[in-house]
């Protein structure tokens, strides 16, 4: 494909980015790899430079843009895409006419860029969000270990004990390490959160929103397979991923329990008052991801992050049900948002007298409320809020 043509292309698909982040639709990368599915032409390199035009753009736009075009426009004005580039031709993007805009530039939409300052995520720290995120494993401790597995990528040690960081892209899922569970990709910050929950050796663990089980696989790996965890969730697809990752990493201590939304606890009812430890990875809006997907800021409004915390405080509040006297909560999101950290922990502890703060013991991240908070600016994870609860 000629460069005119590419970009042409990226400009179709960010109108599908555009409509699907007001209608709720697909992701980003799930709309390029289904244009990529439908436009079998483009070969692998025309796909690499119109996915880098798109998440360029994407990156480069704060505030929702108009138009795939406009936000195309605003690489233009900045500078890092010729201009001539519009140049009319077959399948190309017609010229640029006079006083023709780009889309506006930033790190979010105005009011989230206010709120993120009002949880001191500004300047810098802002910026960093829209950082390109590196590729980061995990050795997977239940069969291989960091200082003897050998990768065939150059890969750096992160804070975390079984951590790696290889150059973005190294295609890993490719690799036997991968294939035979010796290696799971994870984010040092997530890999952080759950070294931070301080979860042993034959405790009942249950992992209540545990999605595709990412963090239950790790700590399995914590817990040497001994002991029992119960992976929990309401949603199915996701759940059902776990069994077979599961397999693959030589987790047998974990068993699943999907759970019917505003019915959880009677799926849970059960082990009621009596986990060691409940981990709580709650819904959020997902601002410490964004360097992942960085459309999401685009998706999120004020109603929907009220509704976040709303669940968020829901979900503490029936894990506290669930803990036994004496026994442990974690509450972690992968927000930067004190709305979303620091101050769901407070509020759970003013629901909650007779609970107490558990310090987050960690090299990584800095003290935010009674938890700790992990930036990419800062620990170069992406960003994530923790804090731990003693029950009475
Ligand atoms: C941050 S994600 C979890 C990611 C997962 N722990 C991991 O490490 O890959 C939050 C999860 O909470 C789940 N969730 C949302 N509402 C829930 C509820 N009421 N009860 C349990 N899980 C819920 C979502 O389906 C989603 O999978």
């Amino acid at each position: 494909m000629r460069p005119a043509a590419r970009v042409q292309s990226a400009i179709e698909i960010l109108d599908n980015v555009i409509e699907a982040a007001a209608t709720g639709g697909p992701p980003a990368d799930r709309i390029l790899a289904e244009w990529f599915r439908g436009h079998r032409f483009a070969g692998s390199k025309d796909r690499r430079a119109i996915r880098d035009l798109v998440y360029d753009a994407i990156r480069a736009c704060g505030p929702v843009p108009e138009s795939g075009r406009a936000a195309m426009l605003r690489l233009v004005e900045s500078g890092l895409l010729p201009e001539d580039l519009f140049d009319g031709s077959d399948y190309g993007p017609a010229p640029i006419a006079k006083g023709e805009g780009a889309a506006k530039c930033g790190v979010a939409p105005d009011w989230l860029v206010a709120r993120l300052a009002a949880s001191e995520i500004a300047g810098p720290e802002a910026d960093a969000l829209l950082e390109r995120a590196p590729l980061d494993l995990r050795v997977n401790a239940l069969k291989a270990s960091r200082a003897s597995i050998q990768l065939p990528f150059e890969a750096v040690e992160t804070d975390a004990p079984q951590g790696l960081r290889l150059p973005p892209g190294s295609p890993i899922e490719q690799d036997a390490a991968w294939r035979d569970g010796l290696v799971e990709v994870q984010d040092t910050g997530s890999q952080l959160a759950c070294i931070a929950a301080g979860v042993e050796q034959g405790e009942t663990v249950l992992d209540l929103c545990a999605g595709a089980g990412g963090k239950s696989l790790h700590l399995a790996a914590i817990m040497k397979n001994a002991g029992r965890i119960v992976a929990s969730d309401i949603d199915r697809t996701r759940l059902s991923r776990l069994a077979p990752r599961a397999e693959r990493a030589g987790a047998t201590m974990i068993e699943t329990r999907l759970l019917d939304p505003k019915k959880e606890l009677e799926a849970l009812s059960d082990i009621a008052g009596q986990v060691d430890h409940v981990f709580v990875d709650a819904p959020c809006s997902g601002t410490g991801t964004w360097r992942r997907k960085p459309e999401a800021r685009w998706r999120l409004t004020p109603e929907r992050l009220a509704a976040f915390s709303a669940t968020q405080d829901m979900l503490l509040d029936l894990a506290a049900r669930l803990v036994r006297p004496g026994g442990k909560l974690h509450f972690v999101t992968c927000s930067l948002l004190d709305e979303e950290g620091a101050d769901r922990a407070a509020a759970f502890l003013a629901r909650h007298q007779d609970w107490s703060a558990q310090p987050i013991d960690l090299p990584s991240g800095r003290a935010r409320g009674v938890g700790r908070r992990l930036t990419p600016y800062h620990d170069g994870t992406d960003g994530f809020f923790i804090a731990g609860f003693v029950s009475p």
